[in-house]
C-alpha cells in the first residue's frame, strides 16, 4: 500500500525511470533494426528493378548468378530470421519483474479518495484542481479529460455521486474545450446523467439525456429514461427558473454532501482552512513567550528551551529548536524502514483491519535504540518536568497525499478496560514537527478553535487529562489533509504513572 505514506511512493519515482530506460533501449534497438531492414528493402528495390528489365541480359553475367543464389539461399533467410527477432523481451522482462511491487486498485482508490478529500476541506472546485494552480506549487501538474473520468468512475463504483458529479462534469467541460482524449462525450454523459439523478435533480438529469442522445443517437437506454424522465416532469408545472439551473454549471455547492460519521466536521474543515475561530486581543495579550529552564534543571540552566504560549485554556505551548536537523533526519531513517498502516483489532473477531481514520504510515522507536532517541527523550523529559518512565515509545508518522487523522483525543475513555491500568492514561501529548508542509497538514483542535502550522524542528505540548484524571474534552484535535508537500511528525505520549510528585492533583474534578 503507497498511497498512505509519501516517504515510501518515492521508490516508484525510480522505478518509472527505470521503466523509462529500458523502454528507450527497446526503441532505439527496434529502430536501428528497422532502419537496416529499410536499406536492404531500398538496395533490393533498385536491384531488382535493374534484373527485371532484362533477365536474361543480367544472368548473362555469372557474378550476377551467383549473387542470386547466394541472396536466396542466405540472405533473405537471414533477414527473415532478423524480422522475426523479438527485441522487446528485455523491456518485457524488465516490467513483469517491476509489476508485483506496482501499486494496484486500492492505491489509485486511495489516491482518488484523497483529492475528493482534499477538494472538500479545501473547498477546491475540479477545474482549479484539474488544472494543478494550488497555492504555492512547485510541480503544476495538471488531469486530463481522461484522469477527470477516471476519478469521476472511481467516485461512481463507490457510490459517491457527489464527486462522480463534480468529475464528470470536469471531463465534459475539458472534452467541450476540444481537449483530444480516448473517452467520448457520449460515455462521460452517461455516468454524468445517472450521477445527477443520485442526487435527486430530475430537470438537470432530462437535460443532460437530451444531450446524451444527441452525441449519440443511437442509445436506446438514453431514449427510454427520457421518456420515463418526461413523464415525470410532465405532472410538475416546470418553471423557467429550474429549467435555467438545470443548464448552469455544478459548483461544489450545488449538492450537498453525504453526512459524515463526524459531528465536528464543518469545523474541522474550517480550521483546516484557517478559518477557525481567533482568540479576543485581550486574551491573546496574555500569551507570552519565555525561555524555559524549569525549576532550574541544570541542562536547561546551560541552553534553556524557547517556550511560546499558542493558547491559553487549556495550555498549549510551542517549543522552538527543539530538534536539530541531524536529529530530525536520524529519526527518519530508523523510522522508514518500519512505516507501517495503523491497525485496529476487531475486539469481537479479532481480525486486524487499517484504520481507515488515520491515512498515514507510523513506526515505533523505542527510547533506548538509539542515543539520539535516548538525547531527544531525556530532553522532553526535562522541559516537560514529567517522568517518560510510563512514557509510550516515540511513534513516528508519515503522511500520504491528502493524509489525515480525524478528530479524536489522545486519552483513552476507558482506562480501566484495557493495559493502562499500570501505567494510566494519555496524561500528555509531546508532538515534534519533523518536517514543514507547504499547504494543509495543520493540527488543529476543534472544540476550542486552534489551528498549529507544522514547522520543522519545533514541537507542541498539550495535557490531555485535568489534574484529577479525567479527560480534558477540549484537546479534541486532528491532523488536517496534506494539501501540498510531506508531513513527518513524531509523537511521544507521557503516561499517569511516576508523575505523582511532578504535576498533583487539583482539589476539585474540573482543575
Ligand atoms: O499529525 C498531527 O498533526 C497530529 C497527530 C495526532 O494527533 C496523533 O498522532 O495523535
Ligand atoms: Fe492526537
Amino acid at each position: 500500500e503507497f498511497y498512505t505514506s509519501i516517504g515510501q511512493m518515492t521508490e516508484l519515482i525510480f522505478t518509472e525511470r527505470e521503466l523509462v530506460h529500458s523502454l528507450k533501449e527497446y526503441i532505439c534497438s527496434a529502430e536501428s533494426k528497422l532502419a537496416f531492414i529499410k536499406s536492404w528493402a531500398d538496395k533490393l528495390d533498385v536491384l531488382t528493378q535493374v534484373s527485371t528489365a532484362d533477365p536474361e541480359g543480367y544472368l548473362a553475367h555469372p557474378v550476377n548468378a551467383y549473387k542470386l543464389m547466394k541472396r536466396l539461399n542466405s540472405e533473405w533467410p537471414q533477414l527473415e530470421t532478423l524480422v522475426q527477432q523479438d527485441l522487446s523481451s528485455g523491456f518485457i522482462a524488465n516490467i513483469s519483474l517491476r509489476r508485483q511491487f506496482f501499486p494496484d486498485d486500492e492505491d489509485e482508490r486511495g489516491a482518488a479518495r484523497a483529492l475528493f478529500r482534499l477538494q472538500d476541506t479545501y473547498r477546491l472546485d475540479s477545474e482549479l484542481l484539474s488544472s494543478g494552480q494550488l497555492p504555492g506549487v512547485q510541480y503544476s501538474s495538471h488531469l486530463s479529460a481522461d484522469d477527470c473520468y477516471s476519478l469521476g468512475k472511481t467516485a461512481y463504483e463507490e457510490e459517491d455521486h457527489y464527486h462522480s458529479v463534480l468529475w464528470m462534469q470536469e471531463a465534459l467541460r475539458r472534452l467541450h474545450t476540444g481537449e483530444e482524449a480516448f473517452v467520448s462525450q457520449a460515455e462521460v454523459l452517461d455516468y454524468l446523467s445517472y450521477s445527477v439523478y443520485q442526487m435527486g435533480d430530475v430537470h438537470r438529469t432530462r437535460e443532460l439525456t437530451r444531450r446524451l442522445i444527441s452525441a449519440d443517437p443511437t442509445h436506446e437506454r438514453a431514449r427510454g429514461n427520457l421518456q420515463h424522465l418526461e413523464l415525470i416532469l410532465s405532472n410538475e408545472a416546470t418553471q423557467s427558473s429550474t429549467m435555467a439551473t438545470a443548464a448552469k454549471p455544478i459548483t461544489l455547492e450545488t449538492y450537498q454532501r453525504p453526512p459524515s460519521h463526524l459531528s465536528d466536521r464543518e469545523m474541522y474543515e474550517a480550521l483546516c482552512r484557517g478559518e477557525g475561530a481567533t482568540m479576543t486581543p485581550q486574551r491573546r495579550s496574555k500569551l507570552f513567550c519565555r525561555y524555559q529552564d524549569r525549576g532550574r534543571n541544570p541542562r536547561l540552566l546551560v541552553a534553556p528551551m524557547k517556550e511560546e504560549d499558542e493558547w491559553d485554556s487549556p495550555h498549549i505551548v510551542r517549543y522552538h529548536d527543539a530538534l536539530s536537523q541531524a536529529e530530525i533526519e536520524r529519526i527518519k531513517d530508523l523510522a522508514k524502514p518500519k512505516l507501517a498502516r495503523a491497525t485496529i483489532r476487531d475486539p469481537v473477531s479479532g481480525v486486524l483491519t487499517v484504520a481507515n481514520y488515520r491515512v498515514s504510515k507510523s513506526a515505533w522507536l523505542e527510547h533506548k535504540v538509539d542515543p539520539v532517541i535516548a538525547r531527544v527523550t531525556r530532553r522532553i523529559a526535562d522541559v516537560t518536568g514529567l517522568s517518560l518512565e510510563t512514557a509510550e515509545s516515540l511513534q513516528v508518522a508519515n503522511y500520504g497525499i491528502g493524509g489525515q487523522y480525524e478528530p479524536h483525543y489522545d486519552f483513552s475513555r476507558r482506562p480501566f478496560d484495557s493495559d493502562l491500568k499500570i501505567e494510566g492514561n494519555r496524561l500528555a501529548t509531546y508532538l515534534n514537527y519533523l518536517s514543514d508542509v507547504e499547504a494543509g497538514g495543520a493540527t488543529v483542535f476543534t472544540d476550542i478553535g486552534v489551528a498549529l502550522r507544522p514547522r520543522q524542528g519545533t514541537a507542541v505540548f498539550w495535557h490531555n487529562l485535568h489534574r484529577s484524571g479525567r479527560g480534558d474534552l477540549r484537546t479534541r484535535h486532528a491532523a488536517c489533509p496534506v494539501l501540498l508537500g510531506n508531513k513527518w511528525v513524531a509523537n511521544m505520549w507521557i503516561h499517569e504513572r511516576g508523575q505523582e510528585f511532578r504535576r498533583q492533583c487539583g482539589l476539585t474534578e474540573g482543575d
